[in-house]
């Protein structure tokens, strides 16, 4: 093909939607309809009339077929095709509508009855066209007789009667191509042993091939392609051999045919994994097709480049092979096809879902039935309901249902289809029951979905069963090499049935190959199955790495998508563990690690600036009050970093006195002071390639702030009593609960080591103001607790949880985590009343020191905040949370109460009458409530 009609250069960036552009193709288009209308005249044609007929798109595209060298104008005005034109003619000849189309229009302008009998024919090959070519005379009476039987046959056993092909001459070469794509659609509209039997006969000693010298043409490649699909592997490489010998290069369809066997024998060598015979047989194809100027050829051996980089999984070069092949293909029905189906396959198994549905979706209506077609239409499917495209699908379905004919290759394709369509709608039983009507268990498609709806229904049992017949299956056929998928389902299937150790084996081996999984299965399924397992087990570090790689390959796969497209594709995919993973933390501040827990907004911004600091190296300085996870969070930070695989390393300065805490840090020599018998490593060079939390970094005695300064500054220290210079490479992250800030300003703490220490500035909020994380944090940690004592988990009663909402938490989570345990521990019963908390938070109270910010009025301000309703609610909210916590106090007496609370007992009777718990508590749930009058009073007061 001529760089002229390359409109747009091949990129990595053309996509299908982008080649397959209508303004892209109709040049293309546009040529091959003005080449057909060239070659289709036995003298060359006058423009004029050529424009007559089929108007002036088309004189267009005469321009274009000159300009590309495919066909030649002639003084006069006149058209005549060049060399490979008859070729590219013929391809497309019934193939595509508008081919047919202009053949029924240039049939009156033919000359010769021959050509216009062909012309008909091939404008109408079932239909009108036959019925006009029966009621016909004269020369081609037989070839219309033959052709006839050959189309209404549907069975081998009716062979067409001998053509008389003699007369035909210069036109055998048309016949050939006539007649080979007629086999073509004969296959395609579900008479494949018709068309078979036609090309044979075609090619027997009584057909054209016997009769016509070089009139092979289409047909031998065709034969050969025809063997392949019924299996006849030995039998099409003996005839492709012969058949290549006997062709020369003498005309372009010799060349032709010659380069499609040699192909299709290096597609044979692929299948036989003989991957280096066949890479030389495309390679030969490819040089020859360039030096014959046969752009299609050279586009085809580049869908054979592209079908070797996706079985070695490189799909990058896959899809750049596809993409270039295409351009090459632009408008070849049905190799285009090829091309689109590969570069589908390609596209998905990267995880670009929305090209890989847009290039299988094109590539359908171009294959063949029932050979890629029937394959094609179930994958097709299965992409459309990956994302959620249900709708899509649909059409699909409704399009093979019409397409495929009623034999059982249609029946499964329609019946995997269907089944692709319930589960994504997730009709499971519905699905299962399609799945049973179509085959054993062990055929691979229907084993992979019947496990998948097994595992919907919760019937873990039954999916393993199925699943061992699979892989039966699949081992007996394959060999050693399992898909990664079925070691990913396996660990589905085990995870569901308790047995952890299997999953992670299974896992495991799936993840050793990911390349051999398709984008869906691996990118969605196994990422989150790792992170199940690993949530349920393993340390820290590994849950927050595979949540982290989870959620980077969720992002990975959804970002490209249209917004629409995602919403669609996480309809289907949010499985429910998948939701709580993203619902638990939203988007922007996913990275925060599981084990730090909250999604208050004071919780997530500060994460959000964990996140960030953790991408550098600079220092952090953590500020917060005692108990806030300042230690948590830097150890968040160190998880998150570059850092994860190296040490964290955390150092209490306000715990030791100065001189150990200087040879603590920096370690020391042996004999250095009493009690030195040997060399000791310190913090800093255990914590080498790691992170050193330094916490209450405020309490470092000026002597000890001094050596850490040094240490800082010069990334080198010396061990205590030593001299020689240790280097180290530390990220530092210090914590204070003291605002550092102010201690500079009065003096106690060097100004250098704050800047030193203060590169990124933290703050952690304490726990009065992250709102419902107090029950959120309350909740993990009585699961926590339930899993020591190895019993279901409690809970708090609804007035337990008003306590703990309304305790300002001095100690912070510490205080809330503590309290929680002794609760859990004090209650006999499963849901943990007011009674056992009360006291609890009274005497956390009663010891906390006393903290002049809660005596302000800037807690009971963002006590009120959080309460989020009005004032006189809250004030109410506030008289029933003391009265109750009064009445806990002093089991339940009224007069008790009143009296801490010097408050009337009128007053306090009102307002226990007035409401149901109060007055539960105070034993008198028998009292009727006050009358409205009275209960307005009780609510003022
Ligand atoms: N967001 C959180 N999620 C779960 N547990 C938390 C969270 N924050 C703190 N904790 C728990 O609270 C306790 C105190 O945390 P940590 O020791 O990190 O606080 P701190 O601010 O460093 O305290 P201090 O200032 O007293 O050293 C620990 O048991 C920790 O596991």
């Amino acid at each position: 093909m001529a760089p002229g009609f390359l409109l747009v250069p091949v990129s990595p960036d053309d996509t299908p939607a982008s080649l397959l552009h209508p303004e892209r193709r109709e040049p293309a288009r546009r040529r091959r309809l003005a080449v057909l209308a060239a070659c289709a005249a036995p003298q060359p044609l006058s423009l004029s009339v050529l424009a007559d007929a089929l108007g002036d798109a088309l004189l267009d595209g005469a321009h274009l077929a000159c300009d590309a060298g495919l066909c030649r104008k002639l003084p006069g005005g006149t058209l005549a095709p060049a060399g490979s034109a008859t070729l590219d003619m013929a391809v497309n000849l019934l193939e595509v509508p508008e081919v047919r189309a202009t053949c029924a229009r240039l049939a009156p302008l033919a000359s010769a009855p021959d050509e216009a009998l062909l012309l008909m024919l091939a404008a109408d090959p079932l239909g009108e066209g036959r019925r006009r070519l029966e009621s016909a005379t004269g020369r081609a009476a037989s070839m219309v007789e033959g052709l006839r039987h050959a189309l209404d046959a549907p069975s081998a056993r009716t062979r067409p009667t001998p053509w008389d092909f003699e007369p035909w001459g210069a036109q055998a070469r048309w016949a050939s191509a006539l007649l080979a794509t007629t086999a073509h659609v004969l296959v395609r509209m579900g008479h494949p042993e018709s068309g078979h039997a036609l090309v044979a006969w075609a090619l027997g000693p009584k057909g054209l091939t016997g009769r016509v010298a070089g009139a092979h043409g289409f047909l031998a490649p065709t034969h050969f392609q025809f063997l392949l699909d019924a299996g006849r592997r030995e039998e099409g490489v003996a005839f492709a051999r012969e058949a290549r010998e006997a062709l020369d290069d003498a005309t372009p369809e010799s060349t032709y045919s010659r380069l499609m066997l040699t192909v299709l024998e290096g597609r044979v060598a692929m299948d036989a994994g003989d991957e280096k015979l066949a890479r030389r047989l495309f390679t030969s194809v490819e040089t020859q097709a360039r030096a014959a100027g046969l752009g299609d050829m050279v586009g085809l051996a580049k869908v054979a480049f592209a079908t070797l980089a996706r079985r070695a999984e490189q799909n990058t070069a896959a899809i750049q092979l596809g993409l270039a092949a295409l351009e090459l293909l632009c408008g070849e029905v049905p190799f285009e096809s090829v091309a689109l189906l590969g570069l589908g396959h390609a596209y998905s198994r990267e995880g670009r879902h929305l090209e890989a549905q847009a290039a299988l979706t094109r590539a359908l209506p171009g294959l063949d039935i029932p050979f890629q077609q029937l394959r094609a239409y179930p994958q097709a499917i299965a992409t459309d309901c990956f994302l959620g495209d249900t709708a899509e699908a649909e059409r699909k379905l409704a399009a093979l249902v019409a397409l495929a004919a009623d034999t059982p290759e249609g029946r499964l394709s329609i019946g995997l289809g269907r089944a692709h369509l319930q589960c994504a709608r997730g009709e499971w039983e519905a699905a299962l029951a399609t799945l049973d009507g179509l085959g054993p268990l062990d055929a691979a498609p229907i084993g992979w979905l019947r496990v998948e709806a097994l595992l919907a229904l919760g019937r873990a049992r039954e999916a393993a069963r199925v699943l061992d017949a699979l892989a039966q299956g699949l081992y007996l056929r394959e060999g050693a090499t399992q898909p990664a998928r079925l070691h990913l389902l396996d660990a589905r299937v085990a995870l569901a049935n308790g047995d952890a150790s299997r999953a992670r084996r299974a896992l495991r081996r799936a993840s050793a190959r990911p390349d051999r999984l398709r984008a869906q299965d691996l990118a969605l399924r196994a990422q989150v199955l790792t992170l199940q397992l690993a949530e349920d087990g393993g340390t820290d570090a590994q849950r927050l790495s595979a949540r982290q790689a989870a959620l980077a390959e969720w992002r990975r796969l959804t970002e490209p998508l249209s917004p629409e497209a995602r919403a669609r594709f996480r309809r289907v995919y949010d499985r429910p563990q998948l939701l709580a993973l993203l619902g638990e933390a939203p988007a922007e501040e996913v990275s925060a690690p599981a084990y730090l827990r909250g999604g208050s907004a004071a919780f997530r911004a500060a994460m959000a600036q964990l996140r960030r600091v953790a991408s550098s190296d600079t220092s952090v300085l953590l500020f917060g009050e005692t108990g806030v996870g300042k230690e948590l969070a830097a150890r968040a930070i160190h998880d998150v970093s570059r850092r994860a695989a190296g040490p964290f390393v955390a150092v209490n300065c306000a715990a030791i006195n100065d001189e150990l805490l200087l040879s603590d840090l920096f370690g020391h020599e042996r004999g250095s002071f009493t009690g030195a018998v040997a060399r000791q490593r310190g913090r800093f060079e255990q914590a080498h390639g790691g992170t050193l939390f330094l916490d209450e970094v405020a309490d470092i005695s000026p002597r000890g702030q001094a050596a850490l300064l040094r240490a800082l500054q010069e990334r080198a220290f010396q061990r205590v009593g030593g001299t020689e210079e240790v280097r180290v490479d530390v990220r530092v992250v210090a914590a204070s609960n003291r605002n550092l800030a102010k201690a500079v300003r009065a003096g106690e703490f060097r100004q250098d080591l704050f800047f030193r220490l203060n590169g990124i500035h933290v703050e952690l909020p304490p726990l009065r103001e992250r709102g419902e994380d107090v029950l959120l944090l309350a909740t993990h940690f009585l699961q926590e607790a339930a899993q020591e004592r190895g019993g279901p988990p409690k809970s708090f009663s609804p007035e337990a949880e008003r306590l703990l909402r309304a305790h300002p938490w001095p100690g912070n989570v510490r205080e809330l985590h503590n309290t929680v345990r002794a609760a859990d521990v004090l209650s006999d019963t499963r849901a943990i009343g007011a009674a056992v908390l009360a006291p609890l938070l009274q005497r956390a109270l009663e010891c906390a020191e006393p903290r002049p910010a809660l005596a302000g009025m800037t807690d009971v301000s963002a006590l009120f905040r959080q309460h989020g309703g009005s004032l006189r609610d809250f004030l109410a909210e506030v008289q029933r949370q003391c009265i109750a916590q009064s009445l806990v106090e002093n089991g339940g007496n009224v007069v008790a109460t009143a009296a801490a609370l010097r408050i009337s007992r009128s007053r306090l009777t009102q307002v226990v009458l007035g409401n149901a718990e109060l007055r539960r508590m105070s034993g008198r749930e028998q009292d009727a409530p006050p009358a409205p009058a009275r209960r307005a009073r009780a609510r003022r007061a």
